[in-house]
């Protein structure tokens, strides 16, 4: 028998006022969710979101096939709920560069959301370059100030994107000085762990609802967005859903950065090496989750917050990579690692030098093991091919420490020698000279 589609869910439909890029399951179950709480919690009209992808057309097709309509599934330990969300009124081929421009040059939108990876803001990336095409068509239409917003798991997310933009534009030019007077970068910490869709999702949402949903998505009940800047055009109501905005956006970015992600990172790296599957089982190893705690005792030491606050984050923590029915695979954690160690596992080792303590161990540990990762057959990381390269070429374990320093920090060479030792203890024993 045919299920009914998702596609005739749809109750509403708000008038664009959002522009996205990167229509991946993050957004939707983030961003989008809270746009729609928002939109609920509003009388009059809303704000709907253009969507649009950042690299391949897929997401636009099949959710274009369904209205833009999805079911959100929130998965807890105990049991899923669904939703469904229809804060996305139009969704769109990245590759459309015309809707792109003229949805940037509309005057009725005011924010332009990002969920581009890490990778998007390396330089080269076509992120950066696309966000300066739509606000040129902005400028030129006359359209008025806007706020990006940076939705990746970077410090200072909506500096580096402005930087990156600036970067593109002829210094001085009429464009140049309309950004720097008329665009707010705004940065924000993003918080909802989101793995991506599997068949089994699918039919989940058919389980749960009793309609056919190509794009469902799955995410923890929790739910966190805190954000720092102005919005010259207006925004949703997004304290609906829980957002905050603060003054100072660094505390949080670094008690999320140096907890959550540098967690993962690190049961990633080490729980594919044990030959584990998602963080679920990672957490459930005795020797992980101590390697875990030790590396939580070594970065908890610099953040400004007091015992208490981080005690009860890390709790949450515990019980959130416990919850083993959300399927989150360690493989797509440990992709990119070349941009996401340094802000996860750099930058707090950093402040422990700054205040005079010693290196971490576990934190050495993340790093070695990602060096091994390196080495082996399902590395994804564009940025990584020289050090790949590197490492390939480098014959101790003492070479092998020096390039990975010589990628992520090439001004610690203090810690080449306890890094090697790292190194050399986390590899399987090799016969005599075979890497002599
Ligand atoms: N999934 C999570 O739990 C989670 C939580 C917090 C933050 N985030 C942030 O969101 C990002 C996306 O996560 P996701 O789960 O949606 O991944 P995803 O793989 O589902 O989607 C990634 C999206 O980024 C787009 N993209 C990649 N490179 C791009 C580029 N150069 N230009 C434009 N778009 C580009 C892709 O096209 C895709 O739409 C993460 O990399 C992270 O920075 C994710
Ligand atoms: O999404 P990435 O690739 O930046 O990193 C993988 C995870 O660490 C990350 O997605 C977390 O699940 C997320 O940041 C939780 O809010």
């Amino acid at each position: 028998m045919t299920q009914p589609s998702i596609a005739s869910a749809r109750q509403v439909r708000h008038p664009v006022r959002v522009a996205h890029l990167g229509l991946g399951a993050f957004h939707r179950a983030h961003q989008a969710w809270y746009t729609q709480r928002a939109n609920e919690a509003s009388d009059g009209d809303g704000w709907g979101i253009a969507a649009f992808t950042g690299r391949s057309p897929d997401a636009a097709r099949v959710l274009a096939a369904q209205d833009a309509v999805y079911t959100l599934i929130e998965r807890g330990p105990d049991g899923d709920s669904a939703s469904v969300v229809e804060a996305l009124s139009s969704v769109h081929d990245g590759g459309d560069a015309d809707a792109w421009r003229r949805v940037l040059a509309d005057p009725r939108v005011g924010v332009l959301t990002l969920t581009v990876t890490e990778a998007g803001y390396r330089p080269g990336s076509t992120a950066p370059a696309r966000v300066l095409d739509g606000l040129r068509a902005r400028f030129e239409a006359g359209a008025g100030g806007i706020a990006v917003v940076s939705c990746d798991n970077l410090p200072d997310n909506g500096a580096v994107i402005r930087d990156a933009v600036l970067a593109l534009v002829e210094p001085g030019s009429e464009l140049d000085a309309w950004i720097r007077a008329e665009v707010s970068f705004v940065s924000s910490m993003v918080d909802r762990i989101t793995p991506a869709t599997t068949d089994a999702d699918r039919e989940a949402a058919l389980r749960l609802t009793g309609q056919e949903d190509a794009a469902p998505v799955v995410t923890e009940p929790f739910a966190e967005w805190v954000l720092s800047g102005d919005f010259p055009a207006g925004r949703p109501a997004w304290e609906a859903g829980g957002a905050r905005f603060v003054d100072d956006i660094a505390p949080y970015e670094r008690r999320k950065l140096w907890l959550l992600n540098a967690g993962h990172s690190l049961l990633a790296y080490h729980g594919l090496a044990a030959g584990l599957r998602t963080v679920a089982e990672a957490v459930a190893d005795p020797a992980l989750a101590a390697e875990l705690e030790r590396l939580w005792d070594e970065q908890r030491t610099e953040l400004p917050f007091d015992d208490a606050t981080v005690d009860d984050a890390l709790a949450a923590l515990r019980s959130r990579f416990g919850n083993a029915r959300i399927e989150h695979r360690l493989a797509q954690i440990a992709s990119d690692g070349s941009q996401k160690l340094g802000p996860r596992i750099v930058d707090p080792l950093r402040a422990r030098l700054a205040s005079g303590r010693e290196p971490g161990a576990a934190q050495l540990g993340v790093l070695a093991a990602w060096s091994r990762h390196l080495a082996g057959p399902d590395v994804r990381d564009a940025g990584a091919d020289a050090l790949v390269a590197a490492l390939r070429d480098a014959r101790t374990p003492r070479d092998r420490a020096a390039a990975v320093l010589a990628a992520l920090a090439p001004d610690l060479t203090d810690l080449i020698e306890p890094l090697a030792e790292r190194i050399a203890a986390s590899e399987p024993a090799t016969p005599q000279g075979a890497h002599a």
